[in-house]
């Protein structure tokens, strides 16, 4: 019995030598509130770059997992996937990093490496991708995110962070950035003479249109209330604003956009947007609601409309997008905040109310090891 007793102290205390304190926040329960939580990640491998967490972004899609909106949470979920930081450790084969440099972590932090996805760069449409939270890892553990102190992670899912960027307003470009970019890209909407619509105007939406905007096009940011009129030709740039419930101006608008990014977080009716485009003109859907959307044919039938889906991009894209953006001056608008004001951040982000990325201070708020 004390042998055995023994036997399973030793493996306790030889796992324990794999691993290292974090520290960070995490949700318990469907209520999704936040609170301290103390956990271990792996020692830093001979792959694996350590990152003392400086800021992190918080993206609505943290709301939909704490909350278990999607009904895939692993409690405790420690939430966070537009990670910035220094690294603070390099493991023997790392090329890309050394002790000191500025790096970023966004929703990935593992897949195979060898299918059709990953060869082709899709390393996030690969079968078996590790996401930066509430996914499983290689070795079996569940991944914490980056509302915490620090993160250790293979340095193929590491993204160099330029110098000249900002680290705070450059952090949502980890989730928020690529998700946009990526389809842009992929379905050629990154053009002058291109015409974009952008259908919600939250974290993603207020970047995808500043983005929009680099590429040469024609922005028009469709929005549920008149609200955000002002902000959104002034301050970032949209040519035109169209409030969605105002059917003369979706009437007039109608046949004339190239493309739409739909980043709205809830149901919605996507047909009134099916009808702004074009002939042949694309929607990209990239918000993620709870619940089923209502999806009649016959208007995408009619001028061969094309609906599609994107999650946010590969590992080599990324690092195109942040370097695009660093060129390009392209970073968040933020709302910087303590890891004390999270749980009122994330109740405003549910009510939209947030201009329009709130950003933890981690830097500040917890000292990494
Ligand atoms: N596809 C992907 O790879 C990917 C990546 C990141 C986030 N997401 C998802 O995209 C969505 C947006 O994320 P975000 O971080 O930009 O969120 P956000 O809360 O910052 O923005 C969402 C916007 O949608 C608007 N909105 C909400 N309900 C609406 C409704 N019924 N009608 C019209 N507008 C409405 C809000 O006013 C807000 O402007 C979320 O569902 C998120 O999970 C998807
Ligand atoms: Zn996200
Ligand atoms: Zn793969």
């Amino acid at each position: 019995m004390a042998a055995i007793e023994n036997g399973t102290k030793e493996a306790a205390a030889a796992a324990e030598k794999d691993h290292r304190k974090a520290f960070g926040l995490a949700a318990k329960d469907t209520s999704g509130v936040l609170a301290p939580f103390t956990f271990s990640r792996r020692n830093n491998g001979d792959d694996d770059v350590t990152i003392k967490i400086l800021y992190c972004g918080i993206c609505h899609s943290d709301l939909h997992c704490i909350k278990n909106e999607w009904k895939n949470a692993v409690y405790p979920v420690v939430p966070g996937h537009e990670i910035v930081g220094l690294v603070t450790e390099t493991g023997r084969n790392v090329t890309k990093f050394k002790v000191g440099d500025r790096a970023a972590v966004g929703c990935l932090v593992g897949s195979c490496r060898s299918c059709d996805s990953c060869v082709r760069n899709l390393e996030n449409y690969c079968p078996k991708l590790v996401f930066t939270y509430n996914s499983l890892d290689a070795d079996g553990t569940v991944t914490y995110g980056g509302y915490s102190d620090w993160i250790v992670v293979n340095e193929h899912f590491v993204v160099k962070f330029p110098e000249n960027l900002a680290m705070d307003k450059g952090a949502p470009l980890l989730c928020a950035g690529i998700t946009v970019y990526s389809p842009m890209k992929n379905f050629g909407l990154d053009g002058p003479g291109k015409h974009l619509g952008v259908v919600g105007l939250g974290g993603l939406g207020h970047v995808a249109v500043k983005f929009g905007k680099a590429f040469g096009m024609k922005v028009t940011v469709i929005s549920s209330s008149p609200k955000k009129k002002e902000e959104a030709i002034e301050r970032l740039g949209a040519d035109a604003y169209i409030v969605s419930s105002d059917a003369g101006q979706m009437q007039a608008a109608m046949g004339t956009m190239d493309g739409i990014i739909n980043t709205v977080s809830a149901k919605h009716d996507v047909v009134p947007l099916i009808f702004l485009l074009k002939t042949q003109g694309k929607i990209i859907m990239l918000g993620a609601p709870e619940h089923p959307l209502e999806l009649p044919v016959f208007p995408l039938i009619g001028g061969g409309k094309i609906l599609a889906g994107s999650c946010i991009g590969g590992m080599k894209e990324t690092q195109e997008m942040i370097d695009f953006a660093a060129e390009h001056n392209i970073t968040a608008d933020i709302e910087l905040i303590g890891a004390d004001y999270v749980n009122e951040a994330i109740e405003r982000l549910e009510k939209a109310d947030v201009r329009y990325r709130f950003v933890i201070d981690v830097g500040n708020t917890w000292t990494a090891v």
